[in-house]
């Protein structure tokens, strides 16, 4: 995918998705997540590739691997060109993730990159500890899912800013950040525990920032994603 912003399109309806993208130049990056292909189906993925966009492809699989596996070789022929797994499905999981796209892409179609979900970016160090029973640190837990992802041999992983230079220095520059949790400085934090703004992210070492309210809830959204674009690339 480019390395402009991912607009998460959360949307209920692909009316509202082309309503929004109206005043949108093509050839941005957008995120399906589950409300909108749960709603629209494939199709939504096909239509949006159709006109030009970058797709990532947010399903967060996570289940036995034949059942991952077998998922996985129907997305492949969807044209997406990110998807994603939960990294806590584990590493024979993520390698039947990565079985499935080679399968259904074995035609000659481009394989998506496939990333790994660390630990959610509404998640906080208490909920680490108290409700997943996790012993490490909430960092240390990151790390080790990337660490994991890297291992079973997918593209990179999902986490928040703050783990991204960590996760860059032990996977390596090119394995990418994905990073979702952005906020303006001072914006509504909403659901997200570990927020960041889009210059942190540059700064830390994002490969990508993932933006759904602050651009979607914007009065303007095109000037609103105009404006993370330019702080995220470092031009303001
Ligand atoms: O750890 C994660 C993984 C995925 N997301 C998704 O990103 C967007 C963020 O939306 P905002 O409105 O900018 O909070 C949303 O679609 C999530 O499903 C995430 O936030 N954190």
């Amino acid at each position: 995918m480019k390395t402009s912003p991912i607009i998460a399109l959360d949307f209920d309806s692909s009316k509202k998705v082309f309503n929004f993208l109206e005043p949108f130049e093509g050839g941005i990056n957008v995120k399906v997540g589950m409300q909108l292909y749960y709603k629209e189906g494939p199709a939504i993925v096909a239509k949006l590739k159709e006109l030009g966009y970058d797709v990532f492809l947010d399903l967060k699989l996570h289940d036995i691997p034949n059942t991952v596996m077998s998922a996985m070789e129907v997305l492949a022929t969807l044209g997406a060109d990110m998807v994603n797994v939960h990294a806590a499905g584990g590493r024979s999981m993520m390698e039947a993730a990565l079985e499935g796209l080679d399968k259904g892409t074995a035609t000659g179609k481009k394989r998506p990159s496939i990333i790994g979900v660390t630990q959610l970016t509404s998640t906080d160090e208490q909920q680490v500890r108290d409700e997943q029973l996790i012993r490490a640190s909430l960092q240390e837990s990151v790390l080790h899912y990337a660490q994991l992802t890297k291992d079973a041999g997918l593209d990179g992983v999902v986490c928040s800013v703050h783990e991204a230079a960590i996760i860059s220095e032990v996977c390596g520059p090119e394995f990418l950040k994905v990073t979702p949790g952005i906020r303006m400085l001072g914006g509504d934090v909403q659901d997200q525990k570990r927020i960041a703004t889009p210059e942190e992210s540059r700064k830390e070492g994002s490969t990508h920032i993932v933006v759904g309210r602050a651009i979607t809830g914007a009065t303007d959204p095109r000037a609103a994603y105009e404006e993370i674009n330019a702080l995220w690339k470092g031009m303001e």
